[in-house]
């Protein structure tokens, strides 16, 4: 098979990461005989640097030439504290997600057996949690107009909107998973407030008819923020909007025991996008500590979402799980236990597993 994947490395830790993920791809391409070409674009702070726009219309125009985007991270400290920069690394990614469509984002939160013990959470209790969120990506308070201060800078205002067809589009994709899954849904809103989330509700709702063997359950955000860390296994698909998926996934993290262990693939009516759902890690980045192991994954999910090289993919999968078998850990899911020659910065978790990689057979 002969594709091209654009790579956006991004900012901070998104540019450790994101070059192991390439290799990872690049030693799957040789080992299963195919031509993966590597293109290189730019967002965020590095490409505020270069070009003055934080998603210059070149890494679009790169992006939809090629056959899928793997994506690092973007945003700087300088920015986080400085309201009055008005271009800004986060504004990139949202834009890449409206031109490109990519209106469903969808996380699995898979804990791999071995860290198991790592998690804050007791095991007894993350034992078995295997859950898929579908968050939506281009609508929402992350998008709404009008976003704007009042002219002292006093007061602020954002929207919040949602229209019938990008609720029903999303809840769509999280049905169809939900068929191929333990057949649960469950609506995040918080319909007892917002009448945006009372639409969601009703839509989510109507279209459940179409899907009668899968069970509905509705949940206030505050609820599901609780229901995920007490009993995490009670669900299997999520659906929820821009700003409660973002917010619910970084929670989630701690079911698979870190951020850096979470990837995403956002897709919609075009090519697919894969990223981490970790940000730029400013307090680690530089130090080559960074777990690569949610880009690599998001890696896996490029070859098995755009691609259809499921063997592929489960070859990634396969690796990142035998890495953990044989006791190794990046700083972020190592314990006290984990002895020092099991600890492995960035570099050479990719060494690793680069060369578990090279001894599976195919
Ligand atoms: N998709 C993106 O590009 C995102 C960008 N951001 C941006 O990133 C910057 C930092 O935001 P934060 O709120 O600190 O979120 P963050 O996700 O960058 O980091 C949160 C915490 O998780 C740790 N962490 C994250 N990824 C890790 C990895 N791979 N290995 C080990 N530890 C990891 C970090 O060290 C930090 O303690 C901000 O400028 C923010 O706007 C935040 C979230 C997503
Ligand atoms: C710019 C933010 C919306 C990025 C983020 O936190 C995410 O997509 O998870
Ligand atoms: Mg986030």
């Amino acid at each position: 098979m002969n594709k091209k994947i654009t790579v956006i490395a991004g900012d901070g830790i998104g540019l450790e990461v994101t070059g192991i993920t390439q290799n990872i791809l690049e030693i799957i391409g040789e080992r299963f005989g195919h031509q993966f070409e590597f293109t290189p674009a730019l967002i965020g702070h590095a490409a505020i640097e270069a070009t003055g726009e934080p998603c210059p219309q070149k890494t679009i125009d790169t992006c939809r030439a090629t056959d899928a985007v793997l994506l690092g991270a973007v945003g700087m400290p300088m920015y986080d504290n400085n309201p009055n920069l008005k271009v800004r690394p986060e504004q990139g990614l949202l834009k890449i997600r409206k031109e490109l469509g990519l209106y469903s984002n969808i996380r699995p939160i898979k804990l791999f057996d071995e860290l198991l013990y790592t998690s804050s959470i007791k095991p007894e209790i993350l034992q078995g949690s295997d859950i898929i969120f579908f968050r939506e990506l281009t609508g929402g308070i992350y998008f709404g107009t009008p976003r704007e201060r009042n002219e002292d800078g006093t007061e602020a205002i954002d929207t919040l909107r949602y229209s019938k067809m990008e609720v029903e589009r999303i809840a769509r994709q999280a049905f169809e998973s939900a068929m191929t899954r333990r057949k649960k849904l469950c609506s995040v809103d918080k319909a007892n407030v917002l009448e945006s989330s009372r639409l969601w509700r009703e839509t989510v709702q109507a279209l459940s008819s179409e899907y009668p063997e899968v069970e509905v359950t509705h949940m206030f955000i505050d609820n599901a923020a609780m229901q995920l860390i007490r009993d995490p296994k009670q669900f299997d698909v999520i659906v929820t909007g821009n700003m409660f998926g973002d917010i619910l996934t970084d929670e989630a993290s701690q079911i698979a025991g870190s951020m850096g262990m979470l990837p995403s693939a956002s897709v919609g009516n075009e090519i697919g996008l894969y990223e981490p759902i970790h940000g730029s890690a400013p307090d680690i980045a530089g130090k080559g500590i960074a777990n690569p192991i949610a880009s690599v994954l998001s890696g896996a999910l490029l070859l098995d979402i755009s691609f259809g090289l499921k063997e592929e993919s489960d070859a990634i999968i396969g690796a990142v799980a035998q890495f953990l078998k044989e006791g190794y850990r990046t700083l972020d899911i190592a314990t006290d236990e984990t002895p020092e020659d099991k600890r492995m910065n960035t570099a050479q978790t990719g060494e690793k597993l680069a060369e578990l990689l090279a001894s599976v057979a195919v």
